[in-house]
């Protein structure tokens, strides 16, 4: 049997980042900058007010309260601005340039808000409420690096900086395809033998939550020539293709039937608990990578965590690895097969304590929504006691 590392290593060897693109803003949240970003000019533009007051001379509103002539009244966005010379006050607004010869702002809490001429209440030192050119950058400073994901705020100080379009790695595209003759997509009712697909639908969002566009074809049947048409059909659109079932021993595997005469996935079991059995390689002339996980619920989810999101982030160009893990302590005893990494599922209380949900069978998908953690014990641990130390990774 293969061990878990060495499969996470062939995937990792074998994906590659995507290649940068050039996309308008709208499109580029969630993508990760391929370049560097920096500012044509200083941000703020010009010195401005940080509050809705009066521009004035400090040394004019050393002794208050004082009434000085209100000279003219700039909004943001003004740009005939008057001088406010010794005795004047000027009326301004948040954002707005503050006039030369003004070296402070006065909140307009601190005066009668008078538009003639104001009464000024309160004194002010050199500079107060007043935000300097260049104090959050500098021209030419840069404000995002490469390998940056791009969130709200990334997306921000890149319009910030005056930029329309940007240059990133896109958002894997990934389709998510699951198999078996006895899948009905839910709304629909159950005959015998049947059962709601829930793989297509846990699939295709764990693809969104790890950075990536889910398209989730849904379910086809156990015939591997209508899987291969499948396929072959929504393989124009991906970056990588997720399935889920037909991997493992019965009579009728359509995703290992089709693909093993390709030559060019290879179908192993994998030394772990869940997810034994798993299907990698790549497709086509683009070499398009195919994860083909196992049909247990629990089962294609771990693997999906293990597998699949570490290549997404490499496809990302993210730094890939095995998902983090934090220290914790067991509130039961655990038992695992010997010589295979186990995954279970467990609650993570805030006392750094975890808790193996009840039911642990791959099929148990309820306990998987209970989880908030995988508890995982290595290879050669059989038995972990109450208040043993553990490894977990959050979900
Ligand atoms: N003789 C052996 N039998 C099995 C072995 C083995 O080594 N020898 N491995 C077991 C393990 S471990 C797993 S995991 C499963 C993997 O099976 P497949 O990947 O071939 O998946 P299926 O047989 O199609 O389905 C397994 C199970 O999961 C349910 N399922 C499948 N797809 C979905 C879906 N989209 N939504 C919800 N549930 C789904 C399906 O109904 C089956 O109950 O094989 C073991 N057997
Ligand atoms: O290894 Mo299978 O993935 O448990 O149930």
């Amino acid at each position: 049997m293969r061990s878990v590392d060495a499969h996470l290593a062939e995937i990792l060897a074998t994906v590659r980042p995507l290649a940068p693109l050039e996309v308008d803003l709208e499109g580029a949240l969630g993508t990760t900058l391929a370049e560097e970003v920096s500012s044509p000019v200083p941000l703020p533009p010009f010195d401005n007010s940080a509050m809705d007051g009066y521009a004035v001379r400090a040394a004019d509103v050393a002794a208050v309260p004082v009434t000085l002539p209100v000279i003219d009244d700039v909004a943001a966005g003004s740009d005939e601005l008057r001088a406010v010379g010794p005795g004047h006050a000027v009326r301004i607004m948040t954002g707005a340039p503050v006039p030369a010869g003004a070296d402070t702002v006065i909140p307009v809490e601190w005066t009668d808000g008078g538009t003639a001429s104001v009464r000024i209440e309160r004194s002010a030192a050199a500079g107060n409420a007043i935000r300097r050119a260049g104090e959050d950058v500098q021209a030419g400073e840069v404000v995002l690096k490469p390998g940056t994901v791009i969130g709200p705020a990334q997306l921000g100080i890149i319009a910030g900086v005056g930029r329309r379009r940007v240059t990133v790695r896109p958002r894997p595209r990934v389709v998510v395809l699951s198999t078996g003759a006895e899948l009905v997509d839910p709304g629909n009712p159950l005959g015998p033998g049947q059962i709601w697909d829930s793989n297509s639908y846990t699939l295709s969002a764990a693809v969104r939550a790890a950075g990536a566009d889910g398209f989730r074809v849904g379910s086809v049947g156990d015939d591997p020539a209508a899987f291969l048409d499948t396929l072959d059909t929504h393989l124009v659109r991906a970056d990588a293709v997720v399935t889920s079932g037909g991997v493992s021993m019965g009579a009728y595997e359509p995703v290992k039937e089709a693909l093993t005469p390709l030559g060019t996935v290879r179908f192993e079991k994998v030394a772990m608990q869940p997810g034994m059995p798993q299907g990698f390689g790549v497709l086509g002339d683009d070499r398009v990578p195919i994860f083909a996980l196992p049909g247990n619920p629990v089962s294609s989810f771990v693997s999906f965590m293990l597998f699949v999101r570490p290549a997404l982030d490499r496809m990302r160009g993210l730094p890939p690895g095995p998902p983090a893990t934090v220290a914790a302590r067991t509130a039961a005893p655990l038992r695992s097969p010997a010589g295979k990494r186990s995954f279970l599922r467990g609650v993570l209380g805030a006392d750094g304590v975890v808790a193996p949900v009840h039911g642990q069978g791959s099929h148990q998908l309820a306990a998987l929504a209970a989880a908030n953690a995988l508890i995982v014990l290595p290879e050669d641990v059989t038995e972990v006691p109450e208040g043993g130390a553990v490894e977990v990774i959050r979900l």
